[in-house]
């Protein structure tokens, strides 16, 4: 890090201009910001300033010297790169740069391991860093995407208002807030698109049975989704649902979803999602579900073979034909919303325990109030969430580690949730048996039901794999009548021992 360098008046630099960090980078100049911008390949630059230079005041720069140079004190740099390496390389090279009290923003869908490193180590020499978890796309990147930003709380004063201002708002109110430090920003990204991934499975799930055993066809069922965006279903997944079924495909003239390969994509966040719901001990089974079910569709080969070895039975599936159509649609709908609702509980779940894990100090209600808009997983729904965790507050940091006070402990346990649940319960049982008879897989419909069962039962077969692992590996068990924990002499006379 170097001392004296040439101070600019740039509000902020944005490095890193493809989709998200070009249209970013517009948003803030139609804020009234001067932006400085720079792209490791010069070409991208040049574009966005030829075809929208006009919306804003621009700095195009060469090179991050001459980016950190255009920049006002404290300095703030926008990276908005390709998430992993690419980030590290970018902030190498910015170092040497910059002075203490800069901010380095890193904005992608960076793992917040990753950050929490960054973090530390951008400390260490008087440099803040934000790890910022955006959302909304290219649309919501340049009209006001839903912002999580995590780092060091001081940073936020420097740092909030603007990203306040470029933020999508609803109701008035800013979808973006402090979250809380280091990666908690980029683990609240994080859990938004477990969730995604989890609400675009049960969506498709949805589309699989209204098809497969109601004979709906694309056409009919973007009628049917427009009809629940009426409903408490409404949100921005099933709107964008509805335009893809209702889209045809120009060579063909059926209808687009039918020639589009069904294999589903995934850059890593889901997978993150899933791996750290493991690490903290929270059951997002739901969303890990949906993590393998885009696995197990980008496995075309495996199954090609296994269409041709596994067939047997496949014809004789009878798939039970709803008696009544109507009702059937309906309770699919009501599956729907059960399952959509059990995987945000499972994410809320998740940022709790996380919370404790890594000592931050996360507020669920302020968080769902940056999900109620310009994010891709915004819900009519999530201003319900909002309301269940006490509504959104800003300023109300809960003790490290810990929930907010009066906030359910899970999500189904507010009062208008579990009653909605309750009413859907019979819905939802129907359809996944339908499913399962029809030979229409459910992994998140059918998983979600089974979490909603088991957290609800009276006694869990847990007991007997406690008595499993006690007879094979003397792990010991506690008892329902007694304090203590206690061993079986399996391999003896199975009298009974106190460990
Ligand atoms: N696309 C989306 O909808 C969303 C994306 N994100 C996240 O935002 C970030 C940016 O996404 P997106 O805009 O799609 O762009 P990409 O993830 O496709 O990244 C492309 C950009 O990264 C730059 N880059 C790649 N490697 C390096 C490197 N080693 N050094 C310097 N620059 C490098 C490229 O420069 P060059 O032009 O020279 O190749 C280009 O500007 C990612 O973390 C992504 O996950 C977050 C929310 C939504
Ligand atoms: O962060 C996003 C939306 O919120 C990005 O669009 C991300 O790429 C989505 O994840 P994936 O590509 O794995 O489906």
């Amino acid at each position: 890090m170097t001392t004296n360098q040439q101070r600019g008046t740039a509000d902020i630099g944005v490095t890193g201009l493809a989709v998200m960090g070009a249209n970013l980078a517009r948003n803030f100049a139609r804020n009234g910001y001067t932006v400085a911008l720079h792209n490791r390949s010069r070409a991208r630059t040049d574009q966005l300033v030829a075809e929208h230079g006009h919306e804003g005041t621009f700095v195009a720069t060469e090179s991050l010297e001459e980016l950190v140079a255009s920049l006002a004190v404290p300095r703030r740099v926008l990276i908005m790169v390709k998430a992993g390496q690419p980030v590290d390389d970018v902030i190498d090279q910015l170092i040497p740069l910059l002075e203490a009290g800069d901010i380095v923003i890193d904005a992608g869908n960076s793992h917040y391991e990753d950050t929490r490193r960054r973090e530390a180590a951008l400390a260490q020499q008087g440099l803040h860093f934000v790890g910022v978890g955006v959302s909304g796309g290219e649309e919501g990147a340049l009209n006001g995407p839903a912002i999580m930003p995590g780092g060091p709380e001081k940073s936020y004063e420097a740092l909030g208002p603007m990203l306040e201002k470029i933020s999508a708002h609803h109701d008035g109110e800013p979808c973006c807030a402090w979250v809380g430090t280091d990666g908690a920003g980029h683990y609240v990204k994080m859990v938004h698109n477990g969730i995604e991934y989890a609400d675009m499975q049960v969506i498709g799930e949805a589309y699989d049975l209204l098809r497969r055993v109601g004979g709906i066809e694309p056409a009919e069922q973007a009628e049917i989704f427009t009809a629940w965006n009426q409903t408490d279903l409404a949100s921005y997944l099933i709107e964008i649902t509805a335009e893809v079924l209702a889209q045809k495909d120009e060579a063909t003239g059926g209808p687009l979803v039918d020639v589009i390969v069904d294999e589903a994509g995934q850059k890593g966040t889901g997978r993150w999602t899933a791996i750290s719901g493991l690490d903290v001990g929270a059951p997002v089974a739901a969303i890990a579900e949906s993590v393998f079910a885009r696995s197990l569709s980008s496995q075309p080969h495996v199954r090609e073979v296994a269409r041709r070895t596994l067939a047997a039975g496949i014809e004789s599936v009878e798939a039970p034909q709803p008696a009544d159509r109507e009702e059937f649609v309906e309770d699919v709908r009501q599956a729907l919303f059960a399952s959509k609702l059990v995987a945000y509980a499972q994410g809320m779940d998740m940022l709790a325990a996380a919370a404790q894990e890594y000592g931050w100090s996360l507020d669920l209600g302020t968080i769902a109030s940056l999900w109620r808009d310009g994010c891709i997983i915004r819900a009519d729904l999530l201003d319900v969430i909002m309301k269940a965790f006490g509504g959104r507050d800003t300023d109300r940091h809960p003790e490290p580690g810990t929930r907010a006070e009066g906030q359910p402990v899970n999500l189904l346990f507010a009062p208008e949730f579990s009653q909605a649940i309750a009413e859907a319960l019979p819905a939802w049982r129907r359809v996944v048996a339908t499913a399962v008879t029809a030979g229409v897989p459910v992994p998140v419909f059918s998983s979600a039901l089974a979490y909603y069962d088991g957290l609800r039962a009276d006694r869990l077969p847990a007991a007997l794999v406690q008595g499993q692992r006690d007879y094979f590996g003397a792990h010991t068990y506690r008892r329902t009548d007694r304090d203590g924990s206690f061993h079986t002499l399996w391999s003896a006379d199975r009298s009974e021992v106190e460990a």
